[in-house]
C-alpha cells in the first residue's frame, strides 16, 4: 500500500514539472483535502485492477482448455485445421490478451487525483523548499535538531516525530545545496533514529555515505574515515567506500598524522555554521532580534505612550488608537485599524493572484542552488490590489489618508504578501538609495516617503518585523498596522530604517504593504532642512504633543 502511495505521488511530481512552484499555506490546506481522499482512491483503483486480473485468470483457464489437444505432440500442426487454429490463437486471441494486460487503470486513476487540483500539487522543488525552510528556522530560532525531529518547537509538541527517512531527506536537501553543517546534523539524527526503528525507514549505508562526506567537509577527517569503514563493513561491495577510505587516509597522512593514529585520538565532533564573521554581522543581530534576545532600554520604553488620533474632523467621531513604539525615527502601531471582514475580503481577492516573490530563476525557472543562503526574500507569495478592484481596497486607501495625513494619490497599489514555511525577508530599505536611480523612475512620484504595514494575521510563533539598526522587534498583531517614515524631512533616505521580516516559525503570516511616495506631500509633510527635524507623532506639524493634549488639530 505504502509503495503504491509513494510511487503514485512520484508519478504526479513528474506530471507537474511545468507548473508554478507554491509555498502558500492556503495551497497546503487545500492539498490536505486532496490527500485525505487518496487512500479511498487507491482502494477503488485496487478493486478495478483486481477485476481486471480476475478476468485475465479466467482467460488463461479457457485458453488452456481450448487448446490442450494441440500440445500433445509436435506433429499436430502438420494438420491444416490445427495449423489454422494455432495461427488464429496467436493473432486474434493474443491481441485480446495483450489488450487486457495493457489496459490497466493507472493512468485514469492518476488523472483523477491530479485533475482534482492540478495546479496546487507540490513538486520536488517544493519538498526542497520545505526542507530548506526548516533549516532556516532551525538557525534563526536556535532549534535543536533532536527536539525538532521529535516534533517539538520550544517545548510545544507540534507534530509526530520524524522518521529516520524524513531526517535523511532533510539532510539530503542540505547536501544538495552544499550545506554540510546541516547535512551533518540531519544525517547524524537519521543514524540515531534507525537504531530505534524496526524496520528501519532508511538504509544505514545510504545515510553513512552522506554523513561521512559531511564529516570530512566539516573538518572531521578521522571520523569520516571511521564512518566510511563502517559503510564498507556493512556493504563490502560498495562502489566508492574503498576508494574513499584510501582518500581519507591520504588526507590524514598529508596532515602529518601517523598511520598508527589514523583511527585513534579522534577529536570531538566539529560542526561550525559557515557564516563569515557571524558574530559581527547584521545576520547575528537580525536573528537575535527575531528571538527577542536583544534587551530593550527601559529608559527609552518608559517614554512611550498611546493616544487617540483625532486631528481630522471625521476622526472626532472615530479616532484611531495609536501606540507609539519608538521615537526618532518614529514608529507607531495603529490598533484595530482593519476589520476581520476586510482582511478576509483582501485575502480572497489576493489568493488567485498570489505569485512567488523570488526563489525561481526567471530565466531557467529552477530553484537556485544555495539560494536560501543568498536570496533576500524567500517563500513569500505576493499580489497587488487596485482600488478599482473592490470597495474594500478603495475604503482601506481612504482610511490610509486619514491614518497618515499623507497624499494617497501617488502611493503604490496595495501589496498583499503571504509567508510560507520559513518565509522571511532579509534586512533591506523600503526606499531607493541614491545609486538606485531607476528604482521608482517609472512611477514619477519620487521616493517611498513612508510605509504602512497591515498585519492581517498573527503567527503563533516567529514572523516579527525587526529593525536591525535601531534594534526594535515588532510582533505582528492581527488587525493592527505598523507605520514609519523612510525619509528624513530633507528627502534623504533614513538608513536607520533598515528592517527585515523574521521567518515564520508556527502559524500563518499575511501582511499588506502600502508604500507612500514623496509627490504631493509638500504641505502634508513639508521639507525640513535639518536632519534633526523629526516627528514626535503621526502627522506632526509642530502642534502640541498628544501625550498631554488632545490630538485635535495639526496646528
Ligand atoms: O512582513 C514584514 O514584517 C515586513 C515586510 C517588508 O519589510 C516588506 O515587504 O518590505
Ligand atoms: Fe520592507
Amino acid at each position: 500500500m505504502r509503495i503504491i502511495y509513494w510511487s503514485i505521488i512520484g508519478f504526479i511530481y513528474i506530471l507537474q514539472v511545468n507548473g508554478d512552484l507554491f509555498t502558500s499555506i492556503a495551497d497546503l490546506q487545500r492539498l490536505l483535502v486532496v490527500e485525505k481522499n487518496i487512500p479511498e482512491l487507491i482502494n477503488s483503483y485496487i478493486a478495478t485492477e483486481n477485476d481486471r486480473l480476475a478476468e485475465l485468470k479466467n482467460f488463461v483457464v479457457k485458453y488452456k482448455d481450448n487448446n490442450d489437444d494441440l500440445h500433445k505432440n509436435m506433429n499436430v500442426v502438420t494438420n491444416p485445421i490445427n495449423a489454422f487454429r494455432m495461427i488464429k490463437r496467436l493473432t486474434n486471441a493474443w491481441k485480446e490478451l495483450e489488450e487486457k494486460m495493457r489496459n490497466d487503470h493507472a493512468e485514469e486513476f492518476i488523472n483523477n487525483v491530479t485533475n482534482s487540483d492540478m495546479n496546487v500539487f507540490p513538486k520536488d522543488e517544493d519538498l526542497a523548499g520545505a526542507a530548506i525552510g526548516i533549516l532556516r528556522l532551525q538557525d534563526t530560532y536556535r532549534l535543536d535538531t533532536h527536539e525538532l525531529a521529535n516534533g517539538y518547537v520550544r517545548e510545544n509538541k507540534i507534530s509526530r516525530p520524524l522518521s529516520a527517512h524524513d531526517c535523511f531527506e532533510i539532510g539530503r536537501m542540505a547536501y544538495n545545496v552544499e550545506d554540510y553543517y546541516h547535512t551533518l546534523l540531519w544525517m547524524g539524527e537519521a543514524l540515531e533514529r534507525i537504531k530505534k526503528e524496526d524496520p528501519a525507514t532508511a538504509a544505514e549505508s545510504d545515510i553513512l555515505e552522506y554523513y561521512a562526506f559531511a564529516l570530512y567537509k566539516q573538518d572531521n577527517v578521522k571520523r569520516a574515515l571511521l564512518a566510511t569503514e563502517r559503510l564498507n563493513e556493512i556493504h563490502p561491495t560498495h562502489s566508492r567506500a574503498k576508494g574513499n577510505i584510501k582518500w581519507y587516509e591520504d588526507q590524514l597522512a598529508a596532515e602529518g598524522v601517523k598511520r598508527s593514529e589514523f583511527r585513534k585520538k579522534v577529536p570531538p565532533l566539529s560542526n561550525i555554521r559557515p557564516v563569515d564573521n557571524f558574530e559581527s554581522t547584521e545576520r547575528s543581530v537580525y536573528e537575535a532580534l527575531c528571538r527577542k534576545e536583544i534587551p530593550v532600554s527601559i529608559k527609552e520604553t518608559s517614554k512611550l505612550y498611546c493616544y487617540y488620533k483625532m486631528d481630522r474632523p471625521y476622526l472626532r467621531y472615530a479616532p484611531f488608537k495609536i501606540e507609539i513604539l519608538r521615537f526618532n525615527p518614529l514608529a507607531v502601531l495603529f490598533k484595530s485599524v482593519i476589520s476581520d471582514k476586510e482582511v478576509e475580503t483582501i485575502q480572497s481577492l489576493a489568493k488567485p493572484k498570489l505569485a512567488r516573490a523570488t526563489v525561481q530563476n526567471s530565466e531557467t525557472g529552477q530553484l537556485e542552488t544555495a539560494s536560501y543562503r543568498i536570496s533576500k526574500k524567500e517563500f513569500i507569495l505576493s499580489a497587488w490590489l487596485k482600488a478599482t478592484e473592490d470597495e474594500v481596497v478603495e475604503r482601506v486607501n481612504r482610511r490610509l489618508e486619514l491614518m497618515t495625513n499623507l497624499e494617497m494619490e501617488t502611493a503604490e497599489e496595495l501589496q498583499i504578501a503571504n509567508y510560507g514555511i520559513g518565509g522571511h525577508y532579509d534586512p533591506h530599505f523600503d526606499f531607493a538609495r541614491k545609486e538606485e536611480t531607476k528604482a521608482f523612475s517609472d512611477l514619477g512620484t519620487g521616493n517611498r516617503i513612508a510605509t504602512v504595514l497591515f498585519y492581517m494575521t498573527q503567527p503563533e510563533m516567529g514572523g516579527g518585523t525587526v529593525f536591525t539598526e535601531l534594534k526594535t522587534t515588532v510582533m505582528p498583531s492581527k488587525n493592527d498596522a505598523l507605520f514609519w517614515y523612510n525619509l528624513y524631512r530633507s528627502g534623504e533616505g533614513d538608513m536607520r530604517t533598515r528592517h527585515a521580516a523574521c521567518p515564520v516559525l508556527l502559524g500563518v503570516k499575511w501582511v499588506s504593504n502600502k508604500w507612500i511616495h514623496e509627490a504631493g506631500q509638500e504641505f502634508r509633510r513639508p521639507c525640513g532642512l535639518k536632519l534633526s527635524t523629526y516627528e514626535r507623532y503621526v502627522g506632526d506639524l509642530g502642534g502640541p504633543e498628544p501625550r498631554y493634549n488632545l490630538n485635535l488639530s495639526p496646528y
